[in-house]
């Protein structure tokens, strides 16, 4: 996790999402949003509505490489335009131009476990998961970005203690501990 203070600001998103698939960035993320009442962007969803096509099929058609392209194009965008709450996708932090431009900003990693986050993406249309052992695959990806995730992180919560409803007030006490840093004396 990086040690630089916070990010946030006027011209930024309050918080960025980041984590593995599964993590619950989608959902926690329009929680979190409603609940500090602002606009909600998920990234995977605005490549969606964007393309006009789902992401399974931009993986079949156009291919990984591209849909990195896209994404990388859209979460750019998103960082500059949006300031409430936003998700990004699972991978997004893979490509370097995408942590270059989450530099400065309040970055939260939903860390979650390979057990854990499998049983809530198992049987979904995650194209990554589409082959072979999805469960494997899974515990491989993780593994591989497990220090990516927290690497551009400023703040990391456990995604897997609790509801969705607890994840979203663990952020937001972190968030708040930030403004109103505790009192020494
Ligand atoms: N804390 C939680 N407790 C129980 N279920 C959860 C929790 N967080 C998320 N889920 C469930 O897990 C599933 C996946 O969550 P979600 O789609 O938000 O993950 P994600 O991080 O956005 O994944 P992706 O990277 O693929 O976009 C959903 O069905 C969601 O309801
Ligand atoms: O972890 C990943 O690489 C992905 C996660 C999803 O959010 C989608 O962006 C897509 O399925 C790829
Ligand atoms: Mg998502």
């Amino acid at each position: 996790m990086t040690s630089q203070p916070v990010t946030g600001g006027p011209d930024r998103p309050v918080a960025v999402l980041v984590g593995f698939m599964g993590a619950g960035k989608s959902t926690v993320g329009r929680i979190l949003a409603d609940r500090l009442g602002v606009d909600f962007v998920d990234t995977d969803a605005e490549i969606v509505t964007r393309t006009g096509q789902s992401i399974p099929e931009i993986f079949t058609g156009a291919g990984p490489t591209r849909f990195r392209q896209i994404e990388c194009d859209v979460v750019t965008d998103v960082l500059q335009n949006h300031r409430g709450v936003v998700a990004l996708g699972g991978g997004a932090v893979t490509t370097e131009a995408v942590r270059d431009a989450l530099d400065g900003y309040r970055v939260v990693h939903l860390k979650i476990g390979a057990e854990d986050g499998f049983s809530r993406v198992s049987g979904s249309d995650r194209p990554l998961l589409a082959d072979g052992d999805p469960a494997a695959r899974y515990r491989e990806l993780l593994t591989e970005r497990a220090e990516i995730y927290s690497g551009v992180a400023t703040i990391e919560v456990d995604a897997a203690d609790g509801d969705v409803q607890d994840v979203a007030d663990v952020i937001i006490a972190a968030i708040a501990r930030e403004l109103v840093p505790e009192r020494t004396t």
